[in-house]
């Protein structure tokens, strides 16, 4: 059996071209295009590729684009009066810190300083409380979980009822997921580092998506025959090339569908933060006088 591999890069594509036309209609009723600030801090190599990507998504889909980079010696209280300073602007919708940030600066306080209007990563508080009680126009649901849901629609599975397996629970991936496919009435179950027996587990799963970040997690005989297969995972092997968190080759003898690493979940997530900066804008635009 050879599964199908789901082409992230393509859908992401197909959905940015439907935001580019979205934000030019909004222009023309706005007299502006929609906006999105851009934070970075440091110079974590990943960040500035993952950072530059989303200044490429904002020219392909209409979006004005400010970035501000700053060094890693930025304090916490200068970070907060930059935010500060985007949340009063009128022509900024959404404002994005790129993550991880310095160790001196507490992400939290950053992340709620930002005004929940403008929150298009969706990892502020109020956006997370939205998410967790099912409100839809409040706040903004995080941008890999969309993109992993939109996959899951893609691949043409109904979480109804499915046996889904969410390897990770960071607040940015994990957690969230397991909300939304909760949302979609999938019977959802979340592994880390201290579950035991993940094979078992594993097994009994129709999706498994891993976001633990460790190379070679997911074994070919940790797949059920027949399933789909979501891989978050983004770590660097020694040779500098980008893998998942799958055995990929051997998930494709098994699987009925995988996603690659490049070319799967990452292009995703780009694509749902345009799509979260659009919305904001219609949103904002909307509640104009
Ligand atoms: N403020 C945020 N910080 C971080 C987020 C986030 O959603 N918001 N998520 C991750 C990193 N991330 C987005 O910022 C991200 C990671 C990977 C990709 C991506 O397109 N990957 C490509 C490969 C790119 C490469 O060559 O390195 C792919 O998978 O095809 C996009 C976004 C942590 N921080
Ligand atoms: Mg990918």
């Amino acid at each position: 059996m050879t599964a199908r591999i789901l082409d992230g890069k393509s859908i992401a594509m197909m959905l940015e071209e439907a935001l580019a036309k979205q934000s030019a209609a909004l222009e023309k009723r706005a007299g502006r295009k929609p906006g999105l600030f851009v934070v970075l801090v440091g110079d974590d190599p990943a960040s500035a590729v993952y950072v530059r990507n989303k200044t490429r998504a904002c020219a392909r889909t209409g979006v004005n684009c400010f970035e501000s980079i700053l060094p890693a010696s930025t304090s916490q209280d200068e970070l907060l009066g930059i935010i500060d300073e985007a949340n009063a602007r009128e022509d900024v919708d959404g404002i994005l810190v790129q993550l991880p940030l310095p160790a001196h600066i507490c992400a939290e306080a950053v992340i709620d300083r930002i005004a929940p209007e403008k929150d298009v990563d969706g990892f502020h508080m109020l956006s997370a409380g939205a998410l967790l009680t099912g409100q839809r126009t409040l706040g903004f649901r995080p941008c890999t979980p969309m993109g992993v849901m939109k996959l899951i629609e893609e691949a043409g599975v109904d979480p109804a009822g499915k046996n889904v397996l969410v390897i990770g629970r960071s607040n940015i991936v994990g957690k969230p997921l397991a909300i939304m496919l909760l949302e979609k009435h999938a019977t959802v179950t979340i592994a880390h580092s201290r579950t035991t027996d993940l094979k078992t587990l594993a097994r009994n799963a129709d999706i498994i998506v891993a976001a633990a970040g460790r190379i070679g997690l997911v074994t070919g005989d940790m797949i059920k025959p027949g399933a789909l297969v979501i891989d978050v995972g983004t770590n660097r092997k020694p040779d500098g090339k980008l893998t998942g968190d799958v055995d990929f080759a051997a998930a494709l003898e098994v699987a009925a569908t995988v996603t690659p690493v490049p070319g799967g979940v990452g292009p995703m997530t780009i694509a749902m933060l345009m799509k979260n900066t659009v919305e904001s804008a219609e949103r904002r635009l909307a509640q104009l006088p």
